[in-house]
């Protein structure tokens, strides 16, 4: 049995604040925030956790939604009820080193207390598998949270180790692979960055960073126990809106300038650049491929926009289609995932070359990350921009699409570019 009940919500700013670094203290928070800013999930703790085997994933987080539909016995809608969390990007590969622990396969939680944010209202929805405590919600979540506990800013010495030279190294290779085997069109190649801190890193100060400085943006977090998964990704994989369903095509990069005139120029060179643009074509390619089979309606609209994020631009298509009806949110992430704009194309050659030349497994690192309601909608994001923070150090990750015309010298700059999101909440 599960039972849920709702409550509207009226916290200030600072009871937001207070709030959360509480939540942070459990061994469960999530947070969910789309890119426009008009839908968040927040959850605090955990009524069930779920966590996939690698190999079956996306059904089996499918099947355990159903199970939690069936138990819920209960008057709030059941759109206003959602799991959090994200599927890991493939399984890990035999040499890799993997940092993840219990993140490893992926993670999933229907949270003890969730907030809903929409522009309409905020509300706060108690959900437990027991009788609820006393007949006030607030009053249940105030007798949930750990006290507030004493914050301190300290001035951070930070260690940034990287092995950029090996990166390139496995560029190199691949681009020589690219040039020889002419099935293989694109790999995504990613490496990482290390930061290290004298003291651990305040993560309630990372996200009040995170959403200070990182607007148009998603924001997802996932703490389980004392790691911590933070994302300020551009990229959507899938919203399901009833069967309307809109994912994008989001490759090929250029920084960002200061200056507007300046920026213009970089956007209109990226739309301009023949080695770019193949690398954006693939993923269209491949993300109306996947599509054709399991809807009825599909529209890819030509040429490619840009999609600006605080330090760089990437082509971008914004796809629309209609769900077949027979397909959930769940199939649509197993269909799309992994589009060559984190894999690569074909993905059967390129996702063993990533297990083979990256040293650090990708755990959550350029997967689906979302939410999904018991109503059967959600979304769920490609979560790069990313890094896994544990006390006193954080692994970051960025990677970069590499297609025959690669220059590796130029990728480990985009890579650099593609760090600098996570990196400015650390320091
Ligand atoms: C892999 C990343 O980004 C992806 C790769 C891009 C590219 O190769 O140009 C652009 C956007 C993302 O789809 C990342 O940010 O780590």
């Amino acid at each position: 049995m599960l039972q849920a009940r709702k409550t509207i919500l009226t916290w200030s700013a600072t009871q937001w604040h207070d709030y959360e670094q509480r939540g942070l203290q459990l061994d469960n928070y999530a947070v969910f925030e789309n890119a426009a800013g008009s839908l968040g999930w927040i959850g605090f703790g955990a009524v069930a956790t779920y966590t996939p085997t690698a190999a079956n994933a996306f059904t089996e987080v499918a099947a355990w939604l159903t199970q939690l539909q069936a138990e819920l016995t209960s008057v709030v809608a059941p759109q206003d009820i959602a799991i959090l969390g994200g599927f890991s990007f493939t399984a890990k590969g035999a040499q890799q080193q993997d940092a993840w622990g219990a993140l490893a396969n992926g993670y999933f939680v229907l949270p003890r207390f969730l907030v809903k944010k929409t522009a309409a209202q905020t509300v706060l929805i108690e959900l437990t598998q027991a009788e609820f405590a006393t007949a006030d919600s607030l009053a249940d979540f105030e007798a949930f949270l750990p006290p507030l506990a004493s914050e301190n800013p300290v001035a951070r010495a930070l260690v940034q180790t990287e092995q950029a030279t090996q990166w390139q190294q496995a560029v190199t290779e691949v681009v020589q692979q690219l040039q020889t085997d002419p099935q293989l069109e694109k790999v995504v190649l990613a490496r990482t960055l290390q930061v290290s801190s004298q003291q651990p890193f305040v993560v309630s100060q990372l996200l009040t960073t995170l959403r200070q400085t990182h607007a148009a943006v998603y924001h997802l977090v996932l703490k389980v126990a004392d790691q911590v998964f933070i994302s300020a990704t551009p990229e959507r994989l899938v919203a399901l809106k009833g069967r309307q369903l809109a994912t994008a095509a989001v490759a090929g990069t250029a920084p960002r300038a200061s200056d507007p005139v300046a920026d213009e120029a970089l956007g209109a060179a990226l739309l301009r650049d023949a080695k770019n643009r193949r690398e954006q074509q693939i993923v269209v390619t491949a993300i109306r491929q996947q599509l054709q089979n399991i809807t009825t309606t599909l529209s890819v609209p030509t040429p490619p926009r840009l999609l600006k994020s605080q330090q760089v631009q990437h082509l971008y298509t914004p796809i629309t289609a209609t769900l077949q009806a027979s397909v959930d949110l769940f199939g649509v992430v197993a269909a799309l995932h992994p589009t060559p704009a984190l894999g690569g194309q074909p993905a059967a050659l390129a996702l063993p070359l990533i297990q083979r030349l990256e040293p650090q497994y990708r755990g959550l690192f350029g997967a689906p990350f979302g939410y999904a309601t018991l109503a059967g909608d959600g979304e769920f994001a490609v979560a790069i921009r990313s890094m896994l923070v544990q006390q006193k150090t954080a692994l970051l990750f960025a990677g970069a699409g590499i297609v025959a015309a690669s220059q590796p010298a130029v990728e480990v700059r985009e890579t650099a570019l593609k760090f600098e999101p996570m990196l400015q909440l650390l320091k």
